[in-house]
């Protein structure tokens, strides 16, 4: 990293960034979505809860042919993941694997969020795919939220923690997990206390609100995501783990676009979009934090160890620039309406 050295710093080069969580959806809006990513992430992991599902190899390549075609800039390159369902078998796995394109599975408890219908109705279903996914040494990626309804909204990632993923971490010592958009002071606290192979990824929003952002004086529906904004202590909790160095946190935007009308609705829907200007986010974070020294290695660095990839060796530059977020962006035919609408970006990338 390396930075002006006067006593605000004005100017941030970091090691290209990676983002290991985004939605990217399909159709028309991939030209945009793609054009978004791509700007300065080096590589995203893709996900895949897509209408269908990409449950298999074949689909999953073919959403991935679908990205590629959709002109990303530079480099970019897009990871994907595979959708388990109760009915993924073993053999999915190796096929996966081996095309060396498809890096992890994606564990979604039924209905626990957007598009996861389809999902794991009980993970003892799924663990003869685990035990394949251990020894191809593919990635088990994790959205952490039980699906109960008789459990408050707000403790489901806890009792995730509590009643499953503490087995399936005891279960699969040399599965490599990650707890996807962490979201309270338990999961940063169990993932700290788990063994080496379990990791965790940390959204800008998460950083950014608490519930209070999307709660008080007034109903604020683009807040709204999965896992739900908790209280702000499970918010500093979260910026004391990104900020800490451990390199068992790391970036993953979770951006997740949907149509202003879907958002703005009496049942709306659960997401938030953040790739229009995702590092610049995580840079407004990290510096109300005080340690802008510590994005690069948690944007740029952490994520690809434990992936056990190669870093990215060029750069992108920071800029304290500040920037007014319009009110809406188009994605493919509608508008969705970004995080920080019509409210100042302190931060662009050069
Ligand atoms: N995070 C969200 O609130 N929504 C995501 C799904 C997810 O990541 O859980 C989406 O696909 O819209
Ligand atoms: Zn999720
Ligand atoms: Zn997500």
């Amino acid at each position: 990293m390396t930075s002006n050295t006067s006593n605000t710093v004005t100017t941030l080069t970091i090691t290209r960034p990676d983002d290991w969580h985004v939605h990217l959806r399909d159709g028309d809006q991939l030209k945009d979505t793609v054009r978004d990513i791509s700007r300065y992430m080096g590589r995203a992991i893709i996900m895949p809860n897509l209408v269908p599902p990409a449950t298999c190899t074949d689909t999953a390549l073919a959403y991935r042919e679908r990205i590629m075609n959709a002109g990303p800039q530079g480099q970019f390159e897009p990871l994907m993941v595979l959708y388990l369902t109760d009915k993924t078998t073993p053999d999915e796995i190796k096929k996966a694997k081996a095309t060396g394109k498809i890096l992890a599975a994606k564990l979604y408890p039924a209905g626990a969020t957007t598009n996861s219908d389809s999902g794991v109705t009980s993970v003892k279903n799924i663990y003869p795919v685990l035990k394949a996914m251990q020894e191809v040494g593919m990635l088990l990626l994790v959205h952490g939220e039980v699906t109960d309804s008789s459990i408050d909204i707000f403790d489901r990632e806890k009792v995730f923690l509590d009643t499953i993923l503490g087995d399936v971490v005891a279960d699969f010592p040399e599965l490599k997990i990650v707890l996807e958009h962490i979201t309270t002071k338990d999961a940063v606290e169990f993932v700290m206390a788990a063994p080496q192979n379990v990791a965790a990824t940390i959204t800008a929003h998460h950083l950014l609100y608490n519930r209070n952002h999307m709660l008080a004086g007034g109903i604020r529906p683009h807040y709204y995501c999965l896992p739900i904004l908790k209280r702000n202590t499970h918010q500093q909790a979260l910026m004391g783990a990104a900020i800490s160095g451990n390199k068992k946190f790391f970036l993953g935007t979770d951006s997740a676009p949907h149509y202003k009308d879907k958002k703005e609705a009496a049942c709306g829907c659960a997401g938030a979009y953040t790739a229009h200007a995702s590092i610049e986010l995580y840079a407004e974070a990290f510096e109300d934090a005080g340690a802008l020294d510590k994005l690069e290695g948690f944007a740029s660095h952490f994520g690809a160890d434990f992936y056990g990839l190669e870093r990215n060796t060029d750069t992108i530059t920071l800029e304290k620039s500040p920037w007014k977020v319009p009110a809406t962006y188009t994605l493919g035919d509608s508008k969705v309406v970004p995080i920080k609408a019509e409210d100042t970006i302190d931060w662009q990338v050069k």
